[in-house]
């Protein structure tokens, strides 16, 4: 018990990437896949503070546990921001990584290289039974290439071109991409409060 950190996730790429930032001293990681009787969490917020907020305040009043919740997305500054809170679900509700990145590079066609402009954002909730909302955000600046290369990673990763390493995000390892991504950065941020997971 004591030892797990609990995640309301069941995305396997977010789960894969808060097991090496978190796993280690003791500490496991748990997420929405262990606890399949749980039903599907509805991500209807307008930010990705609220949405954040309503998948770890959920699980967390169900489980009677300190639970973090990571609410994610991709702004496109050509596409003012979209897909923003709707990054999974870009190209349909199936949310297909293949299909979302076919939409994104169909909407980018023609716009120059030094209009690609783009950051993935993270935002993470930690609820704790009776307790206010504590929040953590994370930035992670790249430019949109042209065609999806490398196939580490998750989700956008193929086609978030890093400038400083002049590769894409799934072309870097995770280690790689912990140290800088938004989701990396906001870690950072929750272990300055790590009492509040008895670290
Ligand atoms: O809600 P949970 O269960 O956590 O899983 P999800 O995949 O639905 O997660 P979000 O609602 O936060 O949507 C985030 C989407 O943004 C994209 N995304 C977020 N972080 C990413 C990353 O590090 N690399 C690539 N794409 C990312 C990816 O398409 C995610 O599905
Ligand atoms: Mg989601």
């Amino acid at each position: 018990m004591m030892n797990e950190i609990i995640i309301a996730t069941t995305n396997k790429g977010k789960i894969n990437e808060f097991k090496q930032l978190l796993e280690g001293n003791g500490k496991v990681i748990k997420s929405l896949l262990d606890y399949p009787h749980i039903p599907d969490i509805p991500e209807d917020g307008l930010t990705f503070h609220e949405n954040a907020a309503i998948k770890a305040e959920t699980l967390a009043s169900l489980l009677n546990r300190t639970v973090i919740a990571d609410d994610s997305g991709l702004e496109v500054d050509a596409l003012n921001g979209e897909p923003g809170i709707y990054s999974a679900r870009f190209a349909g509700e199936e949310k297909s990584d293949q299909a979302n990145i076919t939409k994104l590079l169909h909407l980018l066609e023609g716009v120059p290289e030094t209009e690609r402009t783009a950051r993935f954002v993270c935002v993470m909730a930690v609820a704790q039974p009776k307790e206010e909302t504590i929040y953590f955000k994370g930035q992670f600046e790249g430019t949109i290439a042209t065609e999806p290369s490398g196939d580490q990673g998750f989700g956008y990763d193929p086609v978030f071109f890093v400038p400083a390493l002049g590769k894409t995000a799934a072309e870097i390892s995770s280690e790689e991409k912990n140290a800088r991504s938004h989701r990396g950065k906001a870690i950072q941020e929750l272990l300055k409060f790590k009492y509040l997971f008895d670290m």
